[in-house]
């Protein structure tokens, strides 16, 4: 529950945006394929190609809820979403992986993701990430307002409003807030390793859908 201090506007805005953020969980079926599906480089490869679609699918729709993000200048809306998507799927499986996941399909999952054509380059930043965020042990309104800023965040390129988007007032001990912000650096260093995840499946001519394509301006 949002502290005490907190306005009743402050309030409001945390529970629309944790409301936004639980009404999109990975679906069943895909959940499902994590544990039955084969279990060859190339299965593991399209079940994490669909699983990524979805979870950007997820995060438009949870991205539509924040409120006021609709009331942005529109172009600005699409340069806020591909300039924080991955940031905000990397958050999003960090917390996946950190959450209680029914037993099992955590390892599973890292298990497909070791053995996806991905180098062990990236493998190491991504998992290290993914322990860290474990480590924090956010409760879903962290979960959902992190990811919130991370979307909101105003440099990104092609952003036009620069202007702040958005306050948070974390009136737990200071030095929390100040983690969860040094998390957010640690996932800027990820952007580099996804881009050179993505050209090096490309390399290997595997395919995207169209909707990855797009948020990630690949061919
Ligand atoms: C769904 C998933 C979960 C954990 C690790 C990985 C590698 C994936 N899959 C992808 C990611 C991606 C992501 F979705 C979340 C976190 C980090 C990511 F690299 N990005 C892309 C881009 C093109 C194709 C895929 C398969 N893909």
């Amino acid at each position: 529950p949002p502290p005490p201090n907190c306005s009743r506007e402050q309030r409001a805005l945390i529970q629309a945006i944790l409301k936004a953020y639980e009404r999109h969980q990975i679906p069943h079926d895909v959940a499902k394929k994590l544990l039955h599906d084969q279990y060859s480089v190339e299965e593991n490869f399209l079940l994490l190609t669909e699983m990524a679609t979805n979870q950007v699918q997820v995060l438009v729709e949870f991205t539509k809820n924040i409120p006021g993000f609709l009331s942005l200048d529109h172009e600005d809306q699409i340069a806020l979403l591909k300039g924080s998507a991955v940031e905000a799927m990397f958050l999003r499986s960090a917390q996946v992986f950190s959450s209680k996941t029914p037993a099992g399909h955590t390892e599973v999952l890292e298990d497909r993701i070791r053995k996806s054509g991905i180098s062990e380059e990236f493998i190491i930043p991504m998992f290290n990430f993914y322990k860290s965020i474990g480590g924090l042990h956010m409760n879903p309104e962290e979960q959902a307002l992190l990811t919130a800023i991370t979307i909101l965040t105003p440099d990104r390129p092609y952003v036009k409003d620069q202007s702040k988007l958005c306050t948070l007032h974390h009136p737990h001990e200071p030095q929390y807030f100040a983690r969860l912000l040094g998390r957010l650096t640690e996932l800027r260093s990820l952007n580099h390793y996804h881009t050179e995840i993505i050209s090096s499946w490309r390399v290997s001519d595997h395919k995207f859908t169209p909707l990855l394509c797009e948020i990630w301006d690949v061919q």
